[in-house]
């Protein structure tokens, strides 16, 4: 265990661990302002997302888990510079995506795409099928009308559904065929880097099995490097290859998904960890005691000084307070910002 408080060496560190990687993110902020009052006069801002690094290797899935309002939302979009980042790089494929301009922006876009949380509010209802999935092929100028039709009937086919309903409008589908032609639009363009925005979690239990299953499949087929987003950390089990646990626009613990699931090292980790019923024995093994959630997230314009979840921390003590913790490594690859790694605090309850 090794105290990294200095930001150089994180990065450093980070830069040298994932050097295979195909997205790498340091520093990355977005902070929204606040306006009051008739006037609209600044009144302060949200931190949405306050300064995260990680990269994800190439092929691989990183799941980003949280609760509501934890940013990562936030995360993803300005990732993809779909909201403008207020600071940091995002590299991918090796380009910084935070340097390019509109028109090059336009032509990288290519490479990376999203897959909405509700697909019936993504996809134009008055559109059929095939218009929403040939816009992409449009815009970057994909072969002519008939190579179009194919690639399209190519796709369809990747996601399970008839070519016929290349014909359909949205209206026509239930709400798991929506998110599979969202899939396929996102795809399109066989992109190097596809943010996953809660693909499921507006679905019927029933079906979102399936869905993971043809993002599996796809991602397996095409390569295609995966930020799951989600607010069900059950769900990442299965799906991801490392996980980063967001809290208040910060990431506070991140790691292999075993890792994680076995020997969660952030309190707040370990309270997701124990809201879900479906760890295994093996995972729970390592840290029988279980610790429950309590409390709301803090409004994050009133963000705790210190560590921001010592105001809900069952372990928190005099110097959470203080200076933030920095990320402390915990092993080959895990991490996590909690003083009770810290070798200064090891009288503190073992945990
Ligand atoms: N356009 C915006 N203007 C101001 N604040 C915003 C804006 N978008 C998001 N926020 C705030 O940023 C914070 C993070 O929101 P975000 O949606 O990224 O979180 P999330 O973890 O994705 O939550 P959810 O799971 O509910 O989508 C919240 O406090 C939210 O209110």
């Amino acid at each position: 265990m090794s105290l990294t408080d200095n930001a150089d060496e994180i990065v450093t560190r980070g830069a040298r661990k994932e050097a295979d990687s195909m997205v790498q993110v340091e520093g990355l902020k977005k902070h929204f302002p606040i306006h009051e009052g008739i006037l609209r006069k600044r009144a302060g801002e949200v931190r949405a997302v306050d300064g995260v690094s990680f990269s994800i290797g190439e092929g691989q899935t990183f799941g980003l888990v949280g609760e509501s309002g934890s940013g990562k939302t936030t995360m993803g979009r300005a990732m993809l510079r779909l909201t403008e980042p207020t600071a940091g790089t995002v590299r991918i494929d090796g380009q910084n995506v935070v340097d390019l301009s509109e028109d090059e922006l336009k032509r990288f876009r290519q490479n990376m795409q999203i897959v909405h949380q509700d697909p019936t509010s993504s996809l134009n209802p008055r559109h059929r099928v095939k218009t929403i999935i040939e816009a992409p092929l449009k815009i970057h100028d994909y072969g002519d009308a008939k190579e179009r039709i194919e690639r399209i009937e190519e796709l369809l086919d990747m996601v399970d559904l008839p070519r016929e309903y290349m014909y359909r409008h949205p209206g026509q589908l239930s709400g798991g065929q929506k998110q599979r032609v969202g899939i396929a639009r996102a795809v399109a363009l066989n992109p190097k880097f596809v943010v996953l925005d809660e693909p499921t979690s507006a679905l019927d239990v029933s079906v979102q099995a399936r869905i993971v299953n043809i993002l599996q499949r796809i991602q397996k087929e095409y390569g295609i490097t995966y930020l799951f987003i989600t607010h069900d950390l059950s769900l990442l089990r299965n799906v991801a290859d490392r996980i980063g646990v967001m809290y208040l626009g910060r990431l506070v613990e991140v790691g292999d998904v075993q890792s994680v699931f076995r020997t969660p090292e952030h309190p707040y980790s370990r309270a997701l960890l124990s809201a879900i019923s479906t760890v295994s024995d093996a995972d729970k093994q390592a840290k029988p005691e279980q610790q429950k959630l309590e409390g709301e997230i803090p409004d994050p314009r009133e963000k705790p000084s210190g560590c921001a979840f010592r105001s809900r921390c069952p372990r928190a003590f005099d110097a959470c307070s203080g200076e933030e913790p920095s990320m402390y490594e915990l092993g080959d690859d895990q991490e996590a910002r909690c003083y009770l790694h810290d070798d200064r605090y090891r009288e503190e309850p073992d945990w």
